[in-house]
């Protein structure tokens, strides 16, 4: 059996992983920290788990930590890297689902985040937590630092384009909208219902922190240095990320049939299904379930592909997907735990 810490366990990712956790076949959760729910049973503050857990929350501690073989950070950005260090050096594995390992060049980190990073010497070794691109090297990482929520689906909407050099890598365009959830459980008047329910809004123009680590990885995608324009929306629900993404295509790309293009380079991913021409993913049909759904339109000028992609923000976008890596990581079913279909139709 694997065992599993995690830091973070009131918030929204952190109950998703216990759901999901608790689930799966090869898992024995032994810790789940909240600072200001210490002693609380997990099941007295979510119901949902009534009967499937009997631990209390604890205050996060290193030493009981560095005990499980992996720990999950489901923390705000900040918080892993404290730990990190004496954690991996006590033998234990860790997969962070904040920003903290997620982007190579501490100096950009650091302008992005607004404070210094304090094991910089870890970025190198991190291992970045998208299964699609990264799965061999996924397999041995001893700190695994999980995708965001919007990056995950923009990278894997524009992947085989970059990869086969399809489009114009200045040009592109990445409109995405996601649900609440996405903004944590923490308590903020801009998330209450009464501001976010029957609206619809643009945020982060200017510069929203994901978009270094999204250009990070369609670089790396390109060979080439890439430039996007991305623009975040908030939606009027819970969860989904839906992102609508476009490439102008260049003489090679009008020439591909851009449809098998896609259909091929996921056919044996587990967790991405593209979907048949003419069709356009929603986010109803991903909620709780850890796929990312596409769909490719070129529409009739031929000149620019658009790419719709949908996934649940807290398990292809987070909780999910970490547990994804986990099975990687410890040798599992790639898809233990996490083989569920979405909650509608
Ligand atoms: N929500 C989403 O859709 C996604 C979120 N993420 C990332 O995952 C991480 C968690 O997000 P989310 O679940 O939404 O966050 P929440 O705000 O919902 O939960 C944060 C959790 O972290 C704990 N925490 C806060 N500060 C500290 C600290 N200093 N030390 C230890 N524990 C702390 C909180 O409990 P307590 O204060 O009681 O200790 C709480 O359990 C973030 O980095 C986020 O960016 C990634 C992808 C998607
Ligand atoms: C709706 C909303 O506010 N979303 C958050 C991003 C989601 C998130 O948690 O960020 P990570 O994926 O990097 O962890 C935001 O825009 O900051």
């Amino acid at each position: 059996m694997i065992k599993v810490g995690i830091v973070g366990g009131t918030g929204y990712t952190g109950v998703e992983l216990l759901r999901l956790l608790l689930a799966h076949p090869r898992v024995d959760i032994a810790l789940i920290t909240s600072r200001a729910e210490a002693g609380r049973p997990v099941a007295d503050l979510f119901p949902s788990l009534r009967g499937r857990i009997e631990l209390s929350f604890s205050d996060p501690d290193d030493e009981a930590l560095a005990a499980c073989d992996v720990v999950f950070f489901a923390t705000p950005h900040n918080v892993a890297m404290r730990s990190v260090p004496a954690l991996l050096a006590a033998g234990a594995r860790v997969i962070d689902l904040s920003a903290d390992f997620r982007i190579r060049d501490a100096g950009l980190w650091e302008q992005w985040y607004g404070e210094p990073h304090l094991c910089p010497e870890l970025l190198g070794e991190a291992v970045y937590g998208l299964p699609e691109r990264h799965r061999e090297t996924i397999r041995d990482a001893r700190l695994l630092a999980c995708p965001g929520c919007y990056p995950t689906a923009v990278q894997l909407g524009f992947m085989p384009l970059l990869e086969e050099g399809l489009i114009d890598t200045q040009t592109l365009i990445a409109n995405a909208v996601s649900g609440v959830s996405g903004a944590g459980r923490q308590a903020k008047i801009d998330n209450l219902l009464s501001e976010v329910s029957d609206s619809f809004k643009a945020y982060g123009v200017s510069g929203h922190r994901h978009l270094p680590e999204i250009e990070q990885g369609l670089s790396a995608m390109a060979a080439q240095p890439v430039s996007l324009t991305f623009v975040p929306h908030l939606a009027p629900m819970i969860r989904g990320i839906h992102a609508t993404l476009y490439g102008a295509l260049n003489a090679a790309g009008r020439a591909a049939d851009l449809q098998a293009l896609y259909e091929d380079a996921y056919a044996h991913e587990p967790f991405v299904d593209v979907l048949p021409a003419g069709q356009y993913p929603q986010t109803r049909s991903v909620r709780g379930a850890n796929t990312c759904q596409l769909a490719l339109s070129v529409p009739q000028n031929r000149e620019t592909v658009v790419v719709t992609v949908v996934e649940d923000n807290l398990v292809k976008g987070a909780a999910g997907q970490a547990i994804q890596c986990m099975n990687l990581m410890f040798g599992e079913d790639e898809s233990a735990g996490i083989a569920l279909p979405g909650l509608l139709p």
